[in-house]
């Protein structure tokens, strides 16, 4: 499954943060999106993965393709390790959540209850939730937030392991990943800033 964005443009609380892009994800492929804080890069993966509505273009390819994985890991905080990924995995009609618990070295805290980890391991969690998706486009903020430097490796093997099995991954970071990846530079501020007198509701 091809991703394709044609002539995007998206905002942020009404305000426009990126316009006319156009790129294309095929299997096999990661693309790492770079820029500094605030640019857009967090609109530009929640629009993609059809969280927000653009301003207009087009994302195709997108729909029940996406697994997103954003700055919040929407753990259940009350349930063990085992049970949010087999909760996903039943929520996505997958088998085994054991490749899963594998490639994140979970195993030893599966019976751990997901609220009393630590930001790392609950980290850890919210990305093996990935692999119970069964989704092929991985759409992903700034996924290494909190993972010391094995933790990194895992999560970048498992994104070499994705894209090896014909998956792609679009992923927002900060630190190279030593993936094969095209990169995109999301550059200042390329879209015009709405007259000071506009009313705007979205910043209320
Ligand atoms: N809820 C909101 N309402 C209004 N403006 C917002 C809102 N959330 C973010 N913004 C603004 O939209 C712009 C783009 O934010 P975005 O989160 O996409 O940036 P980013 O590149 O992901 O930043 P970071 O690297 O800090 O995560 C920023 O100027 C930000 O202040």
């Amino acid at each position: 499954m091809t991703l394709t964005v044609s002539d995007l443009t998206i905002a942020r609380g009404g305000v426009p943060v990126l316009e006319g892009l156009n790129l294309t994800l095929a299997p096999g492929q990661a693309l790492v999106i770079r820029g500094p804080n605030g640019i857009g890069k967090t609109t530009l993966l929640r629009t993609i993965a059809g969280l927000q509505p653009a301003v207009s273009g087009s994302v195709q390819g997108a729909e029940e393709t996406i697994a997103y994985a954003g700055h919040s890991d929407g753990l259940k905080p009350t349930l063990t390790v085992t049970e949010n990924l087999t909760f996903w995995a039943s929520v996505f009609g997958l088998g085994s959540i054991q490749p899963a618990l594998d490639a994140f070295d979970l195993n030893e805290l599966a019976a751990r209850h997901a609220g009393n980890l630590s930001a790392g391991q609950k980290r850890r969690l919210g990305l093996a939730r990935l692999l119970v998706t069964g989704r092929p486009i991985w759409v992903l903020d700034e996924p290494t937030v909190s993972l010391d430097t094995r933790a990194v490796q895992m999560f970048a093997d498992a994104v070499r392991a994705h894209l090896g099995q014909g998956g792609s991954a679009m992923i927002a970071t900060h630190i190279d990943l030593g993936l094969e990846a095209q990169v995109l530079d999301v550059g200042p501020f390329r879209a015009k800033l709405p007259a000071l007198d506009d009313f705007d509701g979205g910043f209320l």
